[in-house]
Formats: C-alpha cells, structure tokens, sequence
C-alpha cells in the first residue's frame, strides 16, 4: 500500500526522494547500506503513515476474556471473543486530525509510536502479543522502500488516470486491485 499512497502522493514521494538526495547524495559503490537508514526521518515517517491508514492485520489477533470485565460502561463476561480495530482507531477523527489524509508529516515532532504504547496506532498490536516480527519487519520496509526510490522514479502507467488505494482481504490484507506503477532509472 506504501507504492499506492506514493504514487497517489506525489508530493511525499518528491519529499522522501529529496531527503535520501540530500542526506545520502549519489553513492560511488551505488550501494545502499543499512546504516543510511538512520540518516532519513521522513521516510520513516512515509511507512508509520502507511500502518496507520492500512495496517496489514486491520483486526489484530482475537483475543479471549479471561474473567468478567466492564469496558466503556459495556459488561463482557468471560470467555468472550474480542476483536480490536486497529484499521478503524488509525481513522478515527477523535484522534486523529483529517484522518482519511495520508499526510506522515503528522508524526513530525509527535511521540506517537507503533510499539504498542500509543493505542491509537496499533498496527503490531500491543501487549503480551505484540508482533514479535516488528523490528524485522521494518527494518525490511524501510530499507527495501529506501532502494526503490533511490534507484527509481515511478510513475502510473500513461492510461492510468489516477490511483486506487482500496483494500481487500480478512486476517490480512492487500490492494484490491493489482498496483501497476512504472519505474524509472534515476542513477
Ligand atoms: C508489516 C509487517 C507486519 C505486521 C503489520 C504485523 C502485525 C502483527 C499483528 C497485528 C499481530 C497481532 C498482535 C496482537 O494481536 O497484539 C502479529 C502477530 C505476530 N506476528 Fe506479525 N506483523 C508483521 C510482520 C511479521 C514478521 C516479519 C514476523 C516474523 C518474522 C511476524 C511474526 C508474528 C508472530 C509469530 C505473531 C504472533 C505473536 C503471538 O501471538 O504471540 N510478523 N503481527
């Protein structure tokens, strides 16, 4: 989804390709390395965007009450089967300032995190079961989405007027519609 709303967002794409210019510039082994990585804010700002507005597991893992609990005013009685909508508190403009807007400078000088303790960005959820894969996954967002656009431009197809940033799926999700983006070499 990050190529979708980049694609979608021109002027972040611009702005995340202008930072790795400025802060890594042309590399003479054309070589990106892990430690560039820690040289770009914005970037990593673009993919924090990306899981609030489409956190690839919108429903978390099911969790199951251990005893009677009282939520919001609202009695859950043991044994019940709990859902967290991480999809839907990532929009919800109690929040969120225009929520439906992919806009990663939000986060500048904001402490808000997705490790778990803010829950109003809870794309690895939060707890006990937090996704043990988080700081592998996106170690693996960032540096691959750090190649991509320090090698290419992209841009929609010529027929393409405009795109789509629907979503489709269950447990997890993806793009509805197949993403078809052209690249172009920059280096
Ligand atoms: C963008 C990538 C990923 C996202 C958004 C993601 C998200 C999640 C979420 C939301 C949960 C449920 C947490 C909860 O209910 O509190 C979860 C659980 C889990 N994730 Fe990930 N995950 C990602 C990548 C990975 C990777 C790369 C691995 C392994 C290398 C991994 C392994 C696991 C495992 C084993 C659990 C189950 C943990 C448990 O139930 O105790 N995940 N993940």
């Amino acid at each position: 989804m990050i190529w979708a709303e980049l694609v979608k967002n021109p002027r972040v794409m611009k702005k995340a390709q202008e930072e790795i210019q400025t802060c890594i510039g042309i590399k003479a082994n054309e070589r990106i390395e892990e430690e560039d990585l820690d040289k770009l804010q914005y970037l990593k700002l673009v993919v924090k965007e990306t899981l609030r507005l489409h956190p690839p597991a919108p429903l978390l893992l099911p969790r199951e009450t251990m005893s009677h609990i009282k939520i919001q005013g609202y009695d859950i009685p043991p044994k019940s089967l709990l859902m967290v909508n991480a999809w839907s508190i990532g929009r919800d403009p109690k929040y969120w300032e225009n929520p439906e807007e992919f806009n990663p400078e939000r986060f500048i000088d904001s402490p808000m995190d997705y490790k778990g303790h803010n829950f109003e960005l809870l794309p690895f959820g939060s707890g006990r079961r937090i996704c043990p894969g988080m700081v592998s996954a996106i170690a693996t967002i960032e540096f691959s989405l750090l190649n991509l656009l320090y090698f290419f431009d992209w841009k929609l197809p010529d027929e393409k007027k405009d795109m789509d940033v629907e979503e489709y799926g269950d447990v997890t999700i993806v793009k509805k519609v197949p993403l078809v983006v052209v690249p172009i070499l920059r280096h």
